[in-house]
């Protein structure tokens, strides 16, 4: 059942009504339409958050992401405990909705300066997951050079993007039984790799994030390209580092 049909929504609603299609409530349902075409949230699987001056915006746990209306969308104030959940400062809930189980793991890219957060199931990023052959733990990473595409991500903060010939890496976190507890691997990826704007989530998905929503969306268009590339070559036998 859509989403739409069960809310009602009784407390500052004005936060996420806005003629500007740029506005986060606006832009995350336009978001998670696309990203369903793509494959990256279906099944209920993966979402997007954005946050906007002392706002953040969070999609409902457990909808069709793809069916998502603005007057389903949550809002925090910014800055807000990751924890405990019933802690944070929700200035806007929908009734009969919870929010995204992905809600933590937002809020730490936000803390390393985030303007969104995208979270995908994209069967590429999974299946990266599972060639990369090195053992479990924190040193597990995916890693590729010399492909055109790695330039659409950065260096690092204020660092430039990555050139022809740099290596991109992506560290690899293993997956929890309940989504909230992946935070503590995100948080030690980040720590390990200070660079990074995505984290790889074994068996899982991943988590892309950006200075703004179009770098965020670009970004995470410009891996997914590269992990179903990455893929392709292993089934060829051709190697991902030269
Ligand atoms: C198919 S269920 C997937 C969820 O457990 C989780 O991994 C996810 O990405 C979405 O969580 P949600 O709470 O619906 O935003
Ligand atoms: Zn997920």
């Amino acid at each position: 059942m859509c989403p739409a049909d069960q809310t009602v929504t009784t407390n500052n609603d004005h936060l996420v009504q806005s003629e500007d299609p740029e506005h986060p409530a606006n832009l995350i349902p336009e978001l998670c339409r696309k990203f369903y075409n793509w494959g990256w949230v279906t099944g209920t699987g993966g979402g997007t958050s954005i946050r906007q001056g002392e706002h953040i915006f969070i999609a409902p746990s457990g909808v069709q992401k793809e069916l998502m209306q603005p007057n389903n969308i949550f809002v925090l104030q910014w800055p807000t405990p990751k924890y405990p959940a019933s802690d944070r400062n929700y200035i806007r809930k929908p009734l009969k909705l919870n929010p995204s189980a992905c809600t933590p793991l937002f809020l730490t890219a936000f803390e390393q300066g985030a303007g969104c957060c995208i979270h995908t199931h994209s069967q590429w990023a999974v299946l990266v997951t599972l060639l990369v052959e090195r053992e479990k733990g924190p040193d597990a990473c995916f890693e590729i050079s010399n492909i055109e595409q790695i330039k659409g991500i950065p260096r690092g903060k204020g660092k430039g993007m990555l050139g022809f010939f740099d290596t991109l890496k992506i560290p690899i976190i293993e997956n929890t039984a309940f989504e909230e507890d992946l935070t503590s691997g995100l948080e030690a990826a980040m720590n390990k790799y200070p660079d990074t704007y995505a984290v790889l989530v074994r068996r899982h998905g991943i988590y892309v994030w950006g200075d703004n929503t179009a770098k965020a969306k670009t970004q995470c268009e410009s891996l997914d390209y590269i992990f179903q590339l990455a893929v392709e070559m292993h089934k060829l036998g051709l190697p991902w580092v030269k």
